[in-house]
């Protein structure tokens, strides 16, 4: 049966509740990997970056967008696994699930392409702690623009786009997921502050028109908007690919502050995450609780039409 609309319903609160978290400090990796076109050394040196960050205490990790395959509509079908019927079927996920049961970490897997049916997907998955699928984002918005004689990219002529935004709980806090040109788009943020997301964060392959310009932007926007901590992860930049990243991983505090941050090489960079700043920030700048409901409104469609929606 369809849902009626009732807005008052699906209205965001004006006062955010903020649920507490299992832990308040832990350390996040941000792994800016290269990527070659061997999909079977991708998978490898991804695993090898993952467990070099938990060795250093990282107890949350982020791999970049499409980390075990070139950027590219020509890639994504080949390289595409099916998520849903795991083991050889997706050997990406499957070392992403071992290692994160393995070494008792929560992974945010950045994005792989994903094949289901005779759709293909951008697809990322969550990993808790003891290795179980926590969740899986399909890219809702996919990146088709075209800005003459720069960048020109049409995911839409291979990929689908998702159909949920996606917000989980995990064991370092609830994290609201989006890939790359979702984090363009506040309402999706908006939403997950709404349903009281700590972190958001954001695999992505910005380019070398639009990342100079946009990414930091964007991040410290998102992150000064909604009051939390937003963490992206790009690939490192390869000058010989057809599509160029821009790299630039950063973590941004809940002032829009840039904690940690690097240039385009492969690296990983482990910085600390305290929720308590949260609230703090919160207090000192209480904008979240000043909103003029009566003047506009924002409608999480997604809770409106679900019943076990946050
Ligand atoms: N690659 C993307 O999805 C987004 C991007 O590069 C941009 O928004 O710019």
């Amino acid at each position: 049966m369809e849902a009626s609309f009732k807005p008052e319903e699906a209205r965001v609160p004006a006062a955010l509740p903020l649920p507490t978290p299992p832990v308040t400090k832990f350390k996040i990796a941000l792994c800016q990997l290269s990527v070659a076109t061997d999909k079977e050394r991708n998978i490898a040196h991804a695993q090898q970056a993952i467990e070099d960050a938990a060795d250093k205490g990282a107890q949350l990790i982020l791999l970049p967008e499409i980390w075990n395959s070139p950027y590219s509509n020509d890639s994504f079908p080949v390289y595409a696994e099916d998520i849903d019927a795991g083991g050889d079927a997706s050997p990406s996920t499957r070392m992403l699930s071992e290692v994160s049961r393995s070494r008792k970490i929560t992974i945010i897997g950045g994005s792989i392409p994903e094949r289901s049916g005779d759709k293909l997907y951008n697809s990322c998955c969550v990993f808790g702690t003891d290795g179980k699928l926590l969740a899986k984002h399909r890219k809702i918005h996919l990146f088709d623009i075209d800005i003459p004689g720069k960048m020109t990219f049409k995911e839409s002529r291979t990929l689908t786009a998702g159909e949920r935004p996606t917000i989980v709980d995990t064991e370092v806090g609830r994290i609201g997921i989006g890939i790359c040109y979702d984090i363009r788009f506040q309402e999706l943020a908006a939403i997950y502050a709404a349903r009281g997301a700590h972190l958001l964060c954001y695999p992505g392959a910005f380019n070398m028109t639009t990342g100079p310009l946009h990414w930091e932007l964007l991040q410290r926007a998102r992150a000064a908007d909604c009051q939390l901590y937003v963490a992206t992860c790009s690939p490192a930049r390869d000058g010989g690919s057809s599509y160029v990243a821009w790299g630039h991983s950063t973590l941004v505090g809940p002032f829009g502050e840039v904690l940690v941050t690097t240039e385009h090489e492969e690296t990983t960079l482990i910085a600390e995450i305290d929720y308590s700043v949260i609230e703090q920030r919160r207090t000192y700048l209480p904008f979240q609780k000043q909103r003029r409901g009566d003047l506009y409104q924002l409608v999480d469609v997604d809770r409106l039409n679900s019943t076990g929606a946050k």
